[in-house]
């Protein structure tokens, strides 16, 4: 079943057709892949459907819900949760409160309940911390919960990010260049982690330039030059496509745009 659909998508910033007419779709338990050159139009059509950005055309679609015009916590809500090309965390507050700050978007106790400070409220902070301490754990960070977010390396903190967004319980998980700033070693263990967020049952969409990690870790990938939609298949079928190795790939299909 599809869990995503992005039915002809347009989006223009002045003269510049930025995303052009694109239309694909994420089915569940998938992990897609969204790859081009730069400036194709990759963190705009992840813009569009986070709700950041609203489209000119076409519509973003969740589980037969249209997502067009809602606002982007409200996305949240239903089931999509992001992360960044340039990190975007909560620098001054410690690790496990950047993961917490994910959580609250669940929260059940309204405004009353925390002002009086009720029992179900204390209880869901605890259920709420058990659930943050659980997702540091799962991306590794377990040690680091009382660190500054400042203080954690780029790679741990990509994976910091990647702990808050799954603290907002996505069905749809988006990934900006999660690689991005990595060395050899971390995108080997984000790899990983893909691999164990898949097994998890979660639906991920990724952009990426690292070609191992986009061969390794995606189902399906889909590329965009220069706005519009190029080709779509297996990282296999991708590789092959002579369109996408002229536009982007390279003509000795090495990884040299790692
Ligand atoms: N808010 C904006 N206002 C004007 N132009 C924009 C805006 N956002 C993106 N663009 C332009 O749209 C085009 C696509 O940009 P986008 O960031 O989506 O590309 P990308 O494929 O994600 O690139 P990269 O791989 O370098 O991150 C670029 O020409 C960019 O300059």
């Amino acid at each position: 079943m599809n869990l995503l659909v992005l039915d002809r998508i347009t989006r223009r910033f002045g003269g510049l057709t930025a995303v052009n007419n694109v239309s694909f779709t994420v089915a569940e338990g998938q992990v897609v892949g969204l790859i081009g050159p730069n400036g194709a139009g990759k963190t705009t059509v992840f813009n569009l459907i986070t709700g950041n950005y609203r489209p000119d055309e076409g519509s973003v679609i969740l589980e037969e819900r249209f997502l067009n015009g809602l606002a982007p916590h409200r996305i949240v809500q239903l089931g999509i949760a992001r992360t960044f090309q340039t990190i975007r965390l909560f620098q001054n507050m410690s690790v496990i409160e950047n993961v917490l700050a994910g959580c609250h978007c669940r929260m059940r106790t309204g405004i009353f309940g925390s002002l009086l400070h009720t029992p179900g409220q204390r209880r869901e902070e605890r259920e709420q911390l058990n659930r943050a301490l659980a997702e540091l754990a799962f991306v590794g960070l377990q040690e680091s919960g009382q660190q500054l977010a400042k203080n954690l390396s780029y790679g741990n903190q990509r994976l910091l990010e990647i702990a808050r967004a799954l603290a907002t319980s996505p069905k749809l998980l988006i990934l900006d260049e999660p690689a991005g700033g990595m060395n050899e070693q971390e995108t080997q263990q984000l790899i990983a982690l893909i691999v164990r967020l898949r097994a998890r049952g979660l639906t991920i969409l990724l952009i990426e330039h690292d070609m191992k990690l986009v061969m390794k870790a995606c189902d399906r990938l889909v590329v965009i030059e220069y706005g519009s939609k190029i080709a779509e298949g297996t990282p296999e079928e991708i590789q092959r496509d002579p369109r996408v190795i002229a536009a982007y790939l390279g003509t000795d299909n090495d990884d040299s745009k790692d």
